[in-house]
């Protein structure tokens, strides 16, 4: 991300103008680069128009600013739109980068239930979840989709300080009324419930939104998982949860919900899947899971430092695109151990490199593919404020 320099403060406009070299992604188009362009941001932080450079002096007229107040970038410098982290524990970050050698299961059980479940202190969440926040916005990511935990209001809070940052998000407090693996971390189903209406009520950030959060089906009672979707359904939020990430996960979830034909099965079945819906993960997902996906328009993040470092797989994203599926990428803090997005486009490529060492057909993801998921695919997910792209004003 470039920072400006100012080459003159006269300001007497309602627009903030830029000059310079801006770089986006299309749907048609996985990389856009717009050479000495004009962007003009209004007084409410939205992009009002992009124009050509060299047509200065009318695009002033046009719009009403005074051409000498235009911040000029340096050539080594450009714009870029902000990165969307679709898959985040902020609760975790107080463990990133240490605890990676168990698989998911026993790493849920060993390191991380124990951890979330010291947010009942307020202040250990205000610490956390401040570092969290700065950390991830130092590294480029204005919006983020954040995994709290059962607690309410250490989940209110990381709202609180997102929105204070300046960072969008939707944050959720997390909800698991059953949890075979640490008897203390989990709630009664209807104090969930009681919970969640709570945060709903009291969530009241203009750039932070609430987002239902069954923490995955292992974790969950169908009373709970249909519950929540009605809650969902009646606000229309958006709805996040974990799906199909590691094989014992999935054979699990088999056991638990025998009457299910698959993973996919399960949260349909619930009705958890609609076109707001971000599930993490997927790597073990098949044709007709992929199928269900495309036909509910829910989205998928995809979260290639957690899968390796937790050893749990290897999604072919590839084959999900394939499906018209939406695709973000995640950086799954703490399962994955770098807070940072442009990690995850490294990670995204490392993995779809190994798919070519396995199989010597698979087309690996070129690095204009990757920067899209990053950006444009993340926002499919989570749309943003409607905003014109710059492609509808550079024509
Ligand atoms: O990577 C993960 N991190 C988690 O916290 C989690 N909970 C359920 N499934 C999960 N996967
Ligand atoms: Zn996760």
């Amino acid at each position: 991300m470039a920072a400006s320099k100012a080459c003159s403060s006269s300001a007497a406009t309602n627009f903030k103008v830029f000059r310079g070299t801006f770089v986006h992604s299309t749907q048609e188009e996985a990389l856009v680069i717009l050479e000495d362009a004009l962007l003009g941001v209004d007084s409410t932080g939205k992009i009002s128009f992009v124009e050509k450079g060299p047509e200065l002096e009318k695009v002033s007229a046009k719009f009403g600013f005074n051409p000498s107040a235009v911040t000029q970038l340096s050539p080594q410098e450009f714009f870029m739109p902000g990165l969307v982290d679709t898959h985040i524990h902020a609760a975790q970050y107080s463990f990133a980068g240490t605890a990676l050698d168990l698989p998911l299961l026993d790493w849920l059980q060993t390191y991380t239930f124990p951890v979330e479940s010291r947010y009942s202190d307020l202040e250990f969440a205000r610490q956390v979840y401040t570092h969290v926040v700065k950390r991830t916005l130092r590294n480029g990511t204005t919006t983020a989709c954040y995994f709290a935990t059962i607690h309410t209001d250490a989940s209110l809070l990381l709202g609180e300080i997102a929105n204070d940052f300046g960072q969008r998000a939707l944050v959720g407090k997390v909800c698991m009324d059953r949890n075979g693996l640490h008897e203390h971390y989990k709630e009664e189903t209807q104090e969930s419930l009681d919970e969640t209406s709570r945060e709903l009520i009291k969530r009241k950030y203009p750039l932070v939104k609430p987002v239902v959060t069954p923490r995955f089906s292992v974790s969950c009672t169908s009373e709970l998982m249909l519950k929540l979707a009605e809650v969902a359904r009646n606000n229309n939020l958006h709805i996040q949860s974990h799906i199909s990430e590691n094989m014992d996960e999935v054979r699990l979830v088999q056991e638990l919900f025998p009457e299910s034909e698959s993973y996919t099965d399960v949260y349909r079945k619930h009705n958890l899947l609609t076109s707001k819906t971000i599930m993490a993960h997927g790597c073990y997902l098949s044709d007709e899971e992929l199928q269900i996906f495309h036909q509910t328009g829910s989205s998928l993040a995809h979260c290639p430092n957690s899968n390796l470092s937790l050893c749990s797989g290897l999604l072919d994203v590839r084959k999900v695109l394939s499906h018209k599926v939406k695709l973000g990428l995640g950086t799954d803090v703490a399962g994955g151990y770098s807070p940072s997005m442009l990690d995850a486009v490294r990670r995204t490529r490392d993995t779809s490199k190994a798919l070519k060492i396995q199989d010597p057909v698979h087309q690996t993801l070129t690095w204009e593919e990757t920067f899209r998921l990053a950006t444009l695919g993340g926002s499919q997910g989570i749309p943003p404020q409607p905003k014109p792209s710059f492609r509808a004003f550079w024509s």
